[in-house]
Parts: structure tokens; sequence; C-alpha cells
């Protein structure tokens, strides 16, 4: 059952309209990603539904009801990690969690108690004690990302929150989310990374122009563009009487040869890759190499918008 639905938000800055009928629904535990370049109008989607933003028009049901500005229940269930950092420099990791503890209403025992939980998931524990200011970017993010956890939410926004960090960081930061997950909480994640779409996401919208453009699985979505599998074969001698053998194949759609590599493009390269190897012993070729490329989100994004996703 969903717990997010969102259903034709449209929001314009004057003349620029930068969310334009956007809906899309999110179920109990599922990780949803919006996935676009930068201006996709990802950020202004997200904080209308954190409620910080308000929309022109459209609606925001948290688990069945009518969420907005102002009201706090369904806000409550809301946990947002905005793109900008909220910390205090100043003081150390374990009381900013507290200070923000204390402004989720936890106190005492409790708070103590949800701030020790929160530092293991950011993986901070040792830290805890350190001021912000001298941690990296990384471990500044991974702290804001605590503090949008503190509530417990049952619906977790996150505002690309691996941008600009270390590899170990971003390793992090996608860890205590798959956590979150695992544990029940639904995840609304923004990137223009497919990697991070791909690893974390049940499914992904992908968005251009305030837009959503296409959504589904990853293999749902490449499949709705229709895009083909690459089977990469490289080959020695007899290569030319296997070219000749894979071009009278139905299933292969084009076959292109440079120096001992040939590149065949086809539907649904694993179910026909047994036909092509035997297609290849049977003409004597000496294979050396054979590698299946299926095309990724990036190729998806590609064929919708005709643009990269980072440009
Ligand atoms: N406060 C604002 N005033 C005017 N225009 C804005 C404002 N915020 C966003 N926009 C415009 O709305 C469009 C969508 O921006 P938005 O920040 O939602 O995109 P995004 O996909 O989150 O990109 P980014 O990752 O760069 O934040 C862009 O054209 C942007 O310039």
């Amino acid at each position: 059952m969903a717990l997010l639905e969102v259903e034709k938000l449209s929001k314009s800055y004057g003349s620029n309209t930068a969310v334009a009928e956007v809906g899309f629904h999110i179920d109990k535990g599922e990780t949803y990603g919006l996935l676009g370049p930068n201006g996709a109008g990802k950020s202004t989607t997200i904080s209308i539904i954190a409620g910080v933003l308000k929309a022109d028009s459209g609606s925001v049901r948290i688990d069945g009801q009518e969420h907005g500005v102002s009201n706090a229940a369904t806000k409550g269930q809301i946990g947002f990690v905005p793109q900008e950092l909220a910390l205090y420099p100043d003081l150390n990791a374990w009381d900013n969690l507290m200070f923000f503890a204390r402004l989720y209403g936890l106190s005492g025992a409790k708070a103590r108690s949800r701030c020790g939980e929160i530092l293991e998931i950011i993986d901070l524990t040792d830290r805890a004690k350190e001021n912000v200011s001298t941690f990296s970017g990384g471990m500044s993010r991974r702290l804001n990302i605590g503090v949008g956890m503190l509530n417990r939410p049952r619906l977790l926004i996150l505002d690309e929150p691996a941008v600009g960090v270390d590899a170990q960081s971003r390793n992090a930061i996608l860890e205590s989310i798959q956590r979150q997950a695992a544990d029940g909480v639904s995840v609304l994640y923004t990137t223009h990374y497919m990697e991070e779409a791909e690893r974390l996401c049940d499914r992904v919208g992908i968005i251009d122009s305030g837009r959503i453009q296409a959504e589904g699985t990853q293999r749902e979505l490449i499949s709705q563009v229709g895009e083909d599998d690459t089977i990469v074969l490289s080959l020695g001698g007899g290569k030319d009487r296997a070219v000749r053998a894979l071009k009278e194949l139905s299933e292969v759609r084009e076959v292109s040869v440079e120096g001992s590599e040939v590149r065949l493009l086809l539907k649904d390269a694993r179910s026909v890759i047994a036909r092509i190897l035997e297609v290849v012993t049977a003409s004597e070729a000496v294979l050396r190499s054979v590698e299946v490329q299926e095309p990724d989100l990036e190729a998806v994004f590609l064929h919708l918008t005709g643009k990269a996703l980072r440009e």
C-alpha cells in the first residue's frame, strides 16, 4: 500500500515552470529515486513533499491523509535531509544530535538512546565528541542525514545526499539508507548519478524539465525505451566466416567489425548468447573473449530526452 501519493504537483517561479503535473507514489518500505540533471525540478518537488514549499496546485497524501505545510500530523512522519547542511559547526556531533532531538520533543534517556542509535547508523560513534568544524564534507553530510532520521520517520526524503563526498562517505551514506529501507522506512531519493539510483532504488522516476518522463524498475525503464543490448566478441582466425554466419541470424539487428572486435546489436542478449556462441564455434573461429553490455539508466535518459544526465 502507498505511503506517499503525489498527484499533479505544479510549481512556477514567475514564467519559469519548475515542476509540471508531477505524480508518483511510494509504497511502504519502498525506495523511490527521482533521477534527473541539475535544474530538472527534483529539489522543488521534494521541498513541496517535505512541506517546506507550497505548490501552485496538486496534492500530496501521506498514508491517505492530505499533507500540507501546516499539517503537523503528516509532517511528523517525514524526515527531510536538504542539500544544505543544517548543523552547528562549533558543537560536537553528539551535541548537535541532542539539540535536534530536543526540537523533535525527545529528552532524557530517550533522546540519548536515539542519538546513540543514529551515531551507529551513520557510522560516526567514534567521532561523537569531535567538533563538526573539524569534520570532512562527507562526515558532515552523514551527520546531516542522521538529524533527518532522529524522529524515526516513516518517509525519509533525501536531496542528493552523496554529492561531492569521498567514496568512503558515499558508501556509508548509501548503506545507512539501505538499512533504513530494510527496517521498513519508505525512501524518496534524488540524484543525478545513475549508479546511485541503480544501487538503491526499487523504482525510478526519470525527471527532466519539471516533468516525469518515465518511471519503473530499472529493467522496466530499459524495456520501455526498447534500447538494444550489445554483445562484443573478440575473434581471432576465422573471424570473417563467423561474421557472415552471425549476419544470417534473425535475432541480430546489426553487426559491426573493428579490428578483431565484432559488436552485435540485439534484444535480450542473455537469451540469445548461447545461440551466438554456437554459431561462432560452428564457423571454427577463434573466440578470445565475449562481453554482454546491457543498456543502463544513462542510456534510458539519453533516449528519452536526447541529452546526457551530466553535461
Ligand atoms: N527559488 C527559486 N526562484 C526561481 N527559480 C527557481 C527557484 N528554485 C528553483 N528554481 C528553478 O526551477 C527549476 C527547477 O529547479 P530545482 O532546484 O527544483 O531542480 P533540481 O533538479 O533540484 O536541480 P539542482 O540539483 O540543481 O537543485 C530550475 O529552472 C531552477 O532554476
